[in-house]
């Protein structure tokens, strides 16, 4: 990239040195634009060098010891160069600003692209990435490196969808590591948590027993993380938080225990994540590899250069059978095609066949069209003093349709929305009489949220989108109404909705209806949103007022014919407009006081309260995909007899120390 290396091309320490990289830039030759991700040890920017895209990672370095470990995270980067590494251009080694440039990779870390996009890659994609990954770990390997930090926010994608591994913030050489042990440490006399938080690196689920146990990090360990992070790559989900769980595993992935518990089992009952299997198309050979890699014998694992060895005859054998598999659809769907005319008419109903998400997602993407023309951001920033306060976020979510046999609840996870850095979006949505209203307003509420950003302030943004979704699911129904047999005449769908909305460091949360939303805010809870019940009486008043009718029926306050609980919902065109769709809104100041938030729909609600959320997840791993899923099994057991869905948003980044203990 004719950036020049000015000798001598060493750290100011001396300690690091390169041919290639330069270490030494010109302070005009790169600007940071704006940051992409804040870890607990760096903030990583987009930013430029010589006019190229690049991303900058910017370490936090507040102690001696935090330099020595840049000189080190140097030292080792210098080292390596393999295309399954994320591959480092240049370098700022000298303070004030040290700062380390790489290449940008445009389709996030796999880790992103898995739980947030949802993507779901096929087999040739994911063999394509577990091969180059292999590859890496076998060349860093073979150079005495052991990575320490496999998983999958660690495996950036670039365009093509090739992983290279990155963040070498915890990479050492393997002789490093001999000479730390329990035994060792034991005689300096340190208190217990020095030697954890030094030596028990990495995060909770992607470590091997032998770490859990506090013995030492040997390179196998790598092969144990590669198997976890190709085996969440396989099935898609968050390793322990599985909805598919077999029978035997079931009992511990009931989510009913802490991080010892998690811990304990995974050394002691030999707890792995489900192995993905037949069920998922995946094939034997994969997945008896992925299982040799989790061995809980360190010795048992395969090393990197077998497990290349065995993926090119997966590859191999694979190939072969592609060839055959060709000649064999090729006569079947001729024979398809011979039978087609006679077999039509023969499908699903028609009421049956309408898909409500896909509906709404039409109304979303026509809204984000006509944003599109304006060049708009969403709020931009305003002259009135802003405060520097940026939440940092991570997030999860788990839905289960509990003991019901259908599932009527839908949430939206939009981090990030519309690449606005600071703006993020999360709803949920408890479908009643059928799903069709929570399908449909999941997927159209944000993009009239969109469509109102550039006029509205994000409060009346906020509630223009519940009553434009309103009235355009109504319409919809409408129209289907029209069409003879399309939809029952009588069927009036409706749904609860709530949505949290942060731009900046304000947070808006709307609800209609009996979902909830509340903040932890210096470790007590604070509720967002009040449940809008006709067992209220200003709620009561306003729907009669409104035409409405509110009676006791059986164990509680009802409205209307319909008996609905709740007196303000999306959809429910019978109940209209007693029963609004107008939400109420809570605009909160968020701080560093706010620890993170929790939605859920009233199947969790009904029975944990406010204050057992915020002690549940004190007592849990601190990733917000297992908090949910935590939260909604503990509902489940008490009872609950409702669809549960919960969303966590942590505002604070998680350090690698709370993530472990
Ligand atoms: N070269 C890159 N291109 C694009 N995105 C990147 C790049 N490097 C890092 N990122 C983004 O920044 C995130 C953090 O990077 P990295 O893991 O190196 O930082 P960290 O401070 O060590 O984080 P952690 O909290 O995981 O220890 C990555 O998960 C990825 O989303
Ligand atoms: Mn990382
Ligand atoms: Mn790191």
């Amino acid at each position: 990239m004719g950036i020049e290396i000015v000798e001598p091309n060493t750290c100011i320490r001396g300690c690091c040195s390169s041919k290639s990289i330069p270490l030494h830039l010109p302070p005009s030759s790169y600007s940071l634009l704006s940051p992409i991700a804040r870890g607990a040890e760096s903030v990583v920017y987009e930013g430029t060098l010589n006019g190229k895209k690049v991303a900058v990672k910017k370490p936090v370095l507040s102690t001696s010891e935090d330099i020595d470990k840049f000189h080190k995270e140097l030292q080792l980067l210098c080292k390596v160069d393999h295309p399954g590494i994320a591959t480092l251009i240049a370098v700022h080694a000298k303070p004030p600003n040290y700062m380390f440039f790489f290449e940008f990779y445009e389709s996030r870390n796999l880790a992103e692209k898995l739980h947030v996009e949802e993507w779901s890659p096929n087999m040739d994609q994911v063999l394509a990435i577990t091969m180059q990954l292999a590859k890496a770990l076998q060349y860093l390997h073979s150079q005495g490196i052991v990575h320490r930090d496999i998983k999958p926010a660690n495996i950036l994608l670039d365009r093509e969808l090739s992983p290279h591994l990155s963040d070498f913030g915890l990479a050492a050489y393997k002789e490093t590591l001999k000479g730390v042990s329990v035994e060792t440490w034991k005689s300096s006399g340190k208190p217990t948590g020095g030697f954890h938080k030094k030596n028990m690196v990495g995060t909770l689920i992607y470590m091997a027993p032998e770490i859990l146990k506090k013995q030492v990090h040997t390179e196998k360990s790598d092969m144990y993380s590669f198997g976890i992070s190709i085996n969440e790559l396989l099935t898609g989900v968050v390793p322990y938080t599985d909805l598919r769980a077999e029978a035997q595993a079931h009992t511990v992935l009931e989510m009913n225990y802490t991080e010892q518990q998690l811990t304990a089992a995974v050394v002691s009952d030999g707890l792995r994540p489900v192995l993905a299997g037949p069920d998922l198309g995946v094939p034997d050979d994969i997945s008896s590899l992925i299982k040799k890699c989790w061995d809980g014998n360190p010795h048992n694992r395969p090393s990197f250069n077998d497990i290349v060895m065995e993926l090119d005859s997966i590859l191999d054998r694979r190939n072969r059978t592609k060839e055959e598999d060709i000649s064999i659809e090729k006569f079947s769907s001729a024979q398809i095609d011979n039978n087609h005319v006679t077999e039509t008419g023969s499908f699903l109903s028609y009421q049956e066949s309408i898909n409500w998400s896909s509906q709404g997602a039409q109304f979303s993407k026509k809204a984000s069209l006509a944003a599109d023309n304006s060049v708009t951001r969403f709020w931009p920033e305003t002259a009135s003093v802003p405060s520097d306060y940026r939440p940092t976020l991570s997030w999860g979510s788990f839905a289960t349709c509990g003991r019901r046999e259908s599932m009527e609840d839908t949430h939206f996870l939009l981090p990030h929305m519309c690449n606005e850095k600071d703006v993020h979006m999360f709803g949920i949505f408890d479908g009643h009489r059928g799903a069709a209203a929570a399908e449909f307003s999941a997927r159209a509420l944000p993009g009239f949220l969109q469509t109102f950003s550039s006029t509205h302030s994000p409060n009346n943004a906020l509630f223009e989108a519940f009553v434009e979704t309103d009235i355009a699911f109504k319409n919809e129904l409408d129209s289907r109404r029209k069409i003879r047999g399309a939809v029952q005449k009588d069927w009036h769908p409706g749904c609860t909705a709530i949505a949290a909305l942060i731009v900046r460091d304000k947070l808006f949360v709307a609800n209609a209806g009996d979902c909830r939303t509340i903040l932890c805010r210096a470790g007590q809870p604070l509720p967002l949103s009040i449940d809008h019940l006709a067992s209220r009486i200003e709620e009561r008043d306003r729907v009669t007022k409104a035409g409405g009718q509110v009676k006791w029926q059986v164990d509680t306050w009802r409205v209307g014919v319909a008996a609905l609980q709740v007196t303000r919902s999306i959809g429910d065109d019978d109940l209209k407009p007693a029963v609004t769709a107008e939400p109420e809104i809570t605009e909160t100041l968020l701080s560093v006081e706010d620890e993170y938030l929790v939605m859920a729909s009233d199947g969790l609600w009904d029975v944990i309260s406010n204050e057992e959320v915020v002690s549940i997840i004190r007592d849990t791993v601190k990733e917000p995909g297992m908090c949910s899923k935590r939260l909604a099994t503990e509902a489940a057991e008490r009872g609950s007899k409702d669809n549960i869905t919960v969303i966590v948003v942590f505002l604070r980044p998680v350090s690698t120390a709370e993530r472990i203990y």
